[in-house]
């Protein structure tokens, strides 16, 4: 089968993308064609595949699988490059629209001369039912002691429509991120297992952040989880409401903003790599 493909990333976290305005497939290859795709040896080499199809809401449809086959609800650095490619392969002829994840619709602006796109978010969800996580259902997750392969740590959890668990630590190049993240993912406090993210607050702008992905593992950046970094730091007391927070990766810098309440803004770069065809 030949499946044609373009290679796109944000920040370095990098999917293969399949447009589904242009051929459809049967529902059961996409894990199939994600975990193919993903590998590094025998396929493309990517952290997921991301779908790009029609929507009954008019919106342009996002869905997105983790390099191990699962499919996520959201992500960050994907609309970024939804939002890119729906805008230069004309399936959209404003530079502001809807796309619609399976977490819900969002809104997204693209920027056109630098190749930056501004995404609304909508709200973040805490109430740990719809993180979800077990225990009381309204309660909010803030601070809360966890202790996860003998480590006592304080989670903080957020939803930007998937599951964040949040850890503040003195220095990012301390974090035990290979070392807890598979186990933080695979808790059982967690039913639908939860992507894994550390937080070094260096002012109450600025913060370095890292993530162990929910099937993913590793990446260079997230961008949901980057939304759900600087919530956490705002509830917590680390940093400022209503102001551009630079939340810096590894594969680059976002600009984050939420104003305590409503919806949280995600503005960074979406890079569109190669055009190719797949062989499965
Ligand atoms: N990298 C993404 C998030 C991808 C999905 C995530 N691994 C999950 O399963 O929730 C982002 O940029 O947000």
């Amino acid at each position: 089968m030949k499946i044609p493909f373009t290679k796109m990333h944000g920040l370095g976290n990098n999917y293969i993308y399949l447009d589904l305005f242009k051929t459809e497939y049967e529902e059961d290859m996409f894990p199939v064609i994600a975990r193919k795709a993903s590998d590094v040896y025998t396929g493309i080499g990517s952290d997921g595949l991301i779908l790009i199809h029609p929507s009954e809401t008019g919106a342009v449809g996002m869905r997105i699988f983790n390099k191990d086959g699962s499919e996520g609800w959201n992500c960050g650095n994907g609309l970024r490059c939804v939002a890119r490619y729906a805008y230069e392969r004309g399936l959209v002829d404003n530079v502001k629209f809807q796309i619609e994840a399976k977490s819900g619709l969002v809104h997204a602006e693209v920027l056109i001369d630098d190749g930056v796109v501004s995404i609304n978010m909508g709200e973040p969800r805490l109430e740990r039912a719809l993180i979800p996580m077990i225990g009381p259902a309204k309660d909010h997750v803030i601070a809360e002691p966890f202790s996860v392969a003998d480590v006592e740590l304080e989670l903080t959890a957020v939803s930007m429509g998937n599951p964040h668990a949040l850890f503040f630590v003195d220095n990012i190049k301390e974090a035990l991120i290979t070392e807890l993240g598979p186990s933080i993912e695979n808790d059982t406090r967690f039913p639908d297992r939860v992507n894994a993210g550390f937080v070094e607050v260096l002012s109450p702008t600025e913060m370095n952040y890292r993530v162990w992905e929910r099937g993913s593992g590793i990446t260079e950046a997230c961008g949901t989880g980057a939304c759900a970094a600087v919530v956490a730091a705002i509830l917590n007391g680390h940093m400022q409401k209503e102001t551009d927070i630079h939340v810096h990766l590894s594969g680059g810098d976002l600009l984050i903003k939420w104003d305590g309440q409503g919806n949280v803004w995600m503005t960074g770069e979406a890079e569109i790599i190669a055009d190719g065809i797949l062989y499965i």
